[in-house]
């Protein structure tokens, strides 16, 4: 496999802690998910810690600093108690997202443009302490080259619209709209990522596109897990992103 088409799984444990945080129980504990997803194959490991901690608790990202073997993607809202706290977790990565309390997941991509100073700033914090800050954006040029101008290092591209879509057409103009985005990424000379609503009938076209680093997926993967369980249902994801990014 050639550097043009090896891809990267992510896998986001924020559904083993949903699951927990319905009955406040101590289980499922998606400290045990994670290293079970390494096992599994798994590249790293993503965890969203909500500014209402409905899901991941500063518990589950304190104990997975500590014992990860491969490396944490800290997802975050911009503000300072996130900041502050990544400051002092220093994850190998940090991927800045919106946030509203309301939401049901993560409905959009980050605003840089509109907030350039801020988000800038916010990177060059976390990059001081070694982070390597994503930004997760819509495939818009005009948030591209804005993350291009402040310097992030890498962008994450929110795959949901086309995750949504409801028609083939549909999904053929929101995929081309993606590959577009990790054309344009790629030519800022960004890192690109994509995650958000992927599942195991809807990946392999996303990890089939040149020069994507990375794919986060979370929800599908907990949720095959209880047919198949968590690590079966991980190795699986990885072996169709990586055979479908070989493919090209
Ligand atoms: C930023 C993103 O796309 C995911 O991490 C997502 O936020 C998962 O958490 P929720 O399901 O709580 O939105
Ligand atoms: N950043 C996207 C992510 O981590 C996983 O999102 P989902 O697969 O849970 O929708």
């Amino acid at each position: 496999m050639t550097e043009a088409n090896r891809i990267l799984l992510g896998v986001n444990i924020d559904h083993i802690a949903t699951l927990r945080q319905a009955r406040g129980t101590r289980y499922p504990d998606p400290v045990k998910a994670a290293l079970d997803a390494e096992e599994a194959g798994a590249d790293g490991i993503t965890v969203h810690l909500r500014e209402d901690r409905r899901h991941i608790q500063d518990r589950d990202v304190r104990l997975l600093a500590e014992v990860l073997q491969t490396r944490m993607n800290f997802e975050m809202g911009v503000t300072e108690e996130m900041l502050a706290f990544a400051e002092r977790i220093r994850p190998a990565h940090a991927c800045f997202v919106p946030e509203t309390r309301q939401e049901l997941t993560t409905e959009g991509g980050l605003d840089v443009l509109g907030q350039e100073a801020r988000i800038q700033a916010a990177v060059g914090r976390l990059a001081a302490q070694g982070c390597e800050v994503s930004l997760f954006i819509d495939a818009d040029p005009r948030q591209i080259e804005a993350a291009a101008r402040i310097g992030a290092p890498a962008i994450e591209l929110h795959t949901g619209r086309y995750a949504d879509a409801q028609t083939p057409a549909q999904m053929a103009v929101e995929l081309a709209r993606i590959r577009d985005g990790v054309a344009c990424g790629l030519a800022h000379g960004l890192i690109v990522n994509a995650g958000h609503g992927l599942h195991y009938h809807n990946a392999e076209a996303v990890a089939a596109i040149p020069g994507i680093n990375e794919l986060n997926i979370g929800h599908a993967i907990v949720a095959h897990a209880l047919f198949v369980g968590f690590k079966a249902a991980v190795a699986e994801m990885k072996q169709l992103i990586v055979a479908a990014a070989a493919r090209g």
